[in-house]
C-alpha cells in the first residue's frame, strides 16, 4: 500500500523511451487562463522533444479563444492537414498529424457554464479522436478553483505539470499498434 510520502503523480517512466522522432503532432490550446494553458503547453512540448526525440519542427501549434472551440479546431485542423501538401505522417490515416494534443484550462466560476462546456469539450473531443481514427489527447482540466489549476500545470511548489503526461501519451497513441514500439512491461 502506497503512502503518501511514496505516492508520486503522473505516468510512470518505462514508457518514457518510446522514439517519436518520425512523429508529427498537432498541439491546440485555447487562450483562456493564458498562463497555466502555457505552462501546460510547454510541458507536453518538453515531453514530445526531450523525451520522445520529437523534432521541433514536426510540431505545430494553433490556438483558439476558449476550450469550447477545441473540437471544432482539432477536427478542422486534421482535415486541411490532408490538403495542405504537408508532409505525410507514418501512420496510416489520412491525415497530416500522428496524435492531437488539445490543451484547455476551465476554472468553475458562479454559473453552470462550466458544467456545460466541460461536457461539451469531452464529447467533442472523444469523438474526433473515433471518427478520425488520429489519437486526440485529452488536455483539459476541469477545476473547481485557481489553485487545482496552478498545480496541475506545475506552478505551486507540491504541483506537477501534467501536460508532460500528455505529451507523452500521445507518442504513445501515436505508436499503438505498430510493431516493435512497444517496450515490456512485464
Ligand atoms: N470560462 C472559460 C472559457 N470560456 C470560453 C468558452 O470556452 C468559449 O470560448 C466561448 O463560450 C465561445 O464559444 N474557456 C476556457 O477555456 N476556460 C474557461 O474557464
Ligand atoms: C468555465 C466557465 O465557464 C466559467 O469560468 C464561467 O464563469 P461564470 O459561471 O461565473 O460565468
Amino acid at each position: 500500500m502506497s503512502t503518501s510520502k511514496d505516492f508520486s503523480k503522473g505516468l510512470p517512466t518505462q514508457h518514457n523511451v518510446l522514439d517519436g522522432s518520425k512523429l508529427r503532432v498537432l498541439i491546440v490550446h485555447a487562450r483562456w487562463n493564458e498562463k497555466i494553458v502555457g505552462a501546460l503547453v510547454n510541458g507536453a512540448i518538453e515531453a514530445l522533444v526531450e523525451r520522445h526525440q520529437v523534432p521541433h519542427d514536426h510540431i505545430t501549434i494553433e490556438t483558439v479563444p476558449g476550450s469550447y472551440e477545441l473540437p471544432f479546431a482539432a477536427r478542422r485542423l486534421l482535415d486541411v492537414s490532408t490538403r495542405s501538401g504537408a508532409p505525410r505522417a507514418i501512420t496510416a490515416t489520412q491525415y497530416g498529424y500522428d496524435a492531437v494534443i488539445t490543451i484547455g484550462v476551465l476554472i468553475k466560476g458562479e454559473t453552470q457554464h462550466f458544467e456545460y462546456i466541460s461536457e461539451a469539450v469531452t464529447h467533442g473531443l472523444t469523438r474526433v479522436g473515433l471518427d478520425t481514427g488520429v489519437p486526440v489527447i485529452f488536455g483539459v482540466l476541469t477545476c473547481l478553483s485557481d489553485e487545482q489549476a496552478l498545480a496541475r500545470a506545475g506552478l505551486t511548489e507540491k504541483g506537477h505539470n501534467h501536460g508532460l503526461d500528455w505529451g507523452s501519451a500521445a507518442v504513445e497513441m501515436a505508436l499503438l499498434g505498430q510493431a516493435n514500439v512497444m517496450p515490456h512491461t512485464g
